[in-house]
């Protein structure tokens, strides 16, 4: 290919206009529902009263008998973090903790609402309750387990909503969820009244940007897919310097094995995958009960004719027929797999499928706690992840992305 005829072309060996230009149907193969697994919570919760602390000398002793948090104090997983030679291994513990709480308390929602058959986002109030609750209990993790630095955190809720007459009893359900999760959990000794609840959602208020750290949370990523029944993540990275530097996506109705077999989720097999990276040291996946880690890489597909692609579900949220064309064009063979959320990214990263297109309708603006999580762990799983120009993404602009052409992940022999 001479150096001008590679100059025109995007990723994915298209030219841009093929990129962004028109239309082909697509047949589609939706991911089979995951399922279910039994409510750790019953939703909603019966009310118990807020703070805990034991006062008496015989509660004094079951506190200091308490389960103590296994991961260690903050001061020693900074020790641990310097001995294993990533200098962000303390913020991955605490990261990957703060989502496993923030899934348990989402999947106990997500029980409620498919049983209750509440199917529309229009119901939304338990929706609000597990959005609340996942930014609440993720933003109080951290804040508890990395003390290093101010705290700044970029998430996608805030409590205007709850602080106005009529939210009483929606915050007094939140409140006791988030409690009822931490308890349960048996990591802290520790429950919250509400303006702590308030607070904690406030957190999330920061306006991100290039310099310092800031922690980038989407609480349920992918809300219509978890309204559903079906896929979500809780997708959290870490910013340093304006560089995504590491991210965590749990996902808890995304089988452990791959699902580029139709057939892979329906083996018995177990459901709730959490993913991780950190920059330079690689993605992993364990399951979100706990099983170790294991590292992850893209596939190693070189023709499309044998790759399949990856797409949101809702056709609001990426134009179907534009990647339908795309895929098309590549001599794409299989159908879309739709699915929500970032959990995408998590399966592009573990070598499910070889492309990720995402094409917004014309003026939508991406957020950043859409993607950094997600980018990172499919670039350290060995892909790449840039706009539809061939543009890196950049995280470092504050809350929104710099682009509006569209987003594609893929490993680097199809790009
Ligand atoms: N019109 C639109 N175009 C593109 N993305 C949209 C959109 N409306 C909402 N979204 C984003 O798409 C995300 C879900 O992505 P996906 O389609 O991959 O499941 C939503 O995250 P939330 O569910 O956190 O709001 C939201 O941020
Ligand atoms: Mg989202």
């Amino acid at each position: 290919m001479d150096m001008a005829m590679a100059a025109r072309l995007g990723p994915l060996g298209l030219p841009h206009a093929a990129l962004l230009g028109s239309s082909a149907a697509a047949s589609t193969r939706a991911l089979p529902l995951a399922p279910s697994r039994a409510p750790r919570l019953p939703y909603p919760l019966p009310h118990f009263p807020t703070c805990r602390r034991p006062s008496s000398s015989s509660s004094a002793a079951a506190y200091a008998a308490r389960p103590r948090p296994r991961r260690g104090s903050p001061r020693l997983l900074a020790v641990r973090a310097m001995a294993s030679g990533n200098p962000y291994a303390a913020e991955l513990a605490a990261a990957k903790k703060a989502v496993t709480l923030a899934a348990r308390l989402c999947q106990a929602v997500q029980q409620d609402i498919v049983h209750s058959g509440i199917q529309s986002k229009a119901d939304k109030s338990p929706v609000t309750v597990a959005d609340y609750g996942s930014q609440i209990l993720v933003s109080l993790v951290l804040k508890m387990e990395v003390s290093s630095g101010p705290f700044s955190l970029v998430a996608e809720e805030d409590s205007e909503e709850l602080r106005k007459d009529g939210a009483e009893e929606i915050l007094e359900e939140i409140t006791d969820l988030v409690n009822e999760t931490i308890s349960d959990s048996g990591s802290y000794n520790i429950s919250f009244m509400k303006e702590g609840i308030l607070s904690a959602i406030d957190d999330g208020k920061s306006k991100g940007g290039p310099t310092g750290r800031h922690w980038v949370l989407d609480p349920i990523d992918g809300t219509k897919g978890f309204v559903r029944g079906d896929q979500y993540a809780i997708a959290l990275a870490l910013l340093d310097e304006g560089k995504v530097v590491l991210g965590v996506l749990a996902c808890p109705n995304l089988p452990l094995s791959s699902i580029s077999n139709p057939n892979g989720s329906s083996s018995g097999g177990q459901v709730g995958a959490l993913f991780s990276a950190t920059i330079g040291c690689g993605a992993e996946v364990e399951s979100l009960d706990g099983s170790p880690p294991q590292k992850i890489s893209v596939c190693s597909i070189d023709n499309p004719v044998n790759a399949s692609f990856f797409e949101s579900y809702e056709s609001a949220h990426s134009m179907h027929d534009l990647t339908g064309s795309i895929a098309e064009k590549l001599g794409v063979l299989a159908p879309p797999v739709r699915i929500d959320s970032q959990a995408k990214y998590g399966a592009l990263a573990r070598g499910d499928g070889a492309i990720y297109l995402r094409f917004p309708h014309k003026g939508y603006k991406e957020k950043i706690w859409d993607h950094a999580a997600g980018s990172i762990v499919v670039t350290e799983a060995g892909g790449i992840v840039t706009d539809a120009a061939g543009n890196d993404l950049d995280f470092s602009k504050g809350r929104f992305l710099d682009l509006d052409t569209g987003i594609i992940a893929t490993n680097k022999q199809c790009y």
